[in-house]
């Protein structure tokens, strides 16, 4: 038996006109010539590509019975995360590795990334992404336990401020069997241990 839970975004619509102007108007106050060849389109470039950066799709949580009563961890590494911290505005970029021990529901495998995407696009903090998802699973799959783990590289310390390129920020949230039985925690983490950096292949 097949299940579809729609997942909408409860964002407000984005204004691409009033953006586009806004955005003309942050180029000028800090002094940059948008009147130049290249630039006159920058404004609108700016406009759409915050946008892109801020909307996430709606999807189907597309869940299937566990017939077989499969009964060990489902992992899916390395899934591109693509979101904007909260506090500048500024892309973080990175991987996430995300995995459930089932119970009565299997998930659509394509949903995990799906569902990476759609709590990023939005301004956000690296450890409340990490926590959105895993309880996104917990409340609409009710697996045994959840375990998600981001590794992120934040333009904002990169780039300016303080400069550290190359840093690369982890965070995990473990709910239910992932939680509280060691062995199940202690085999998630080494699965995902060393993915995204090429250490384990
Ligand atoms: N915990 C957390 N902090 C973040 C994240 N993204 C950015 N930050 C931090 O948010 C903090 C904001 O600090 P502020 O002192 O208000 O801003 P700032 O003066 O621009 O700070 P600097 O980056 O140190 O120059 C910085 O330390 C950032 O590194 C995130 O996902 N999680
Ligand atoms: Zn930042």
């Amino acid at each position: 038996m097949t299940w579809r839970s729609p997942v909408t975004p409860a964002a407000s619509p984005i204004d691409l006109v009033a953006a586009e102007k806004a955005a003309a108007d942050l180029l000028r106050a800090l002094g940059q010539p948008i009147g130049s060849d290249g630039m006159t389109e920058t404004p609108r470039r700016m406009a759409h590509a915050y946008a892109e950066m801020l909307t996430s799709d709606s999807f189907d949580f597309t869940t299937f019975a566990n017939a077989e009563g499969y009964d060990e961890l489902v992992v899916v590494e390395d899934i591109p995360v693509r979101s904007v911290c909260e506090h500048h505005m500024l892309p973080f970029t990175g991987v996430a590795h995300l995995g459930y021990l089932p119970a009565d529901r299997i998930l659509g495998l394509s949903k995990l990334a799906r569902l990476v995407e759609f709590y990023a696009h939005r301004p956000q903090t690296q450890e409340r992404l990490t926590q959105q998802i895993a309880e996104h699973l917990e409340r609409h799959l009710t697996p045994r336990g959840v375990g998600v783990v981001i590794e992120a590289e934040h333009t904002c310390m990169s780039l300016r401020g303080v400069r550290a390129a190359g840093t690369r920020t982890v965070t995990s949230a473990l709910l239910g069997t992932l939680r509280t039985d060691p062995s199940s925690r202690a085999e998630f983490l080494s699965l995902t241990r060393g993915a995204g950096r090429g250490g384990r292949r």
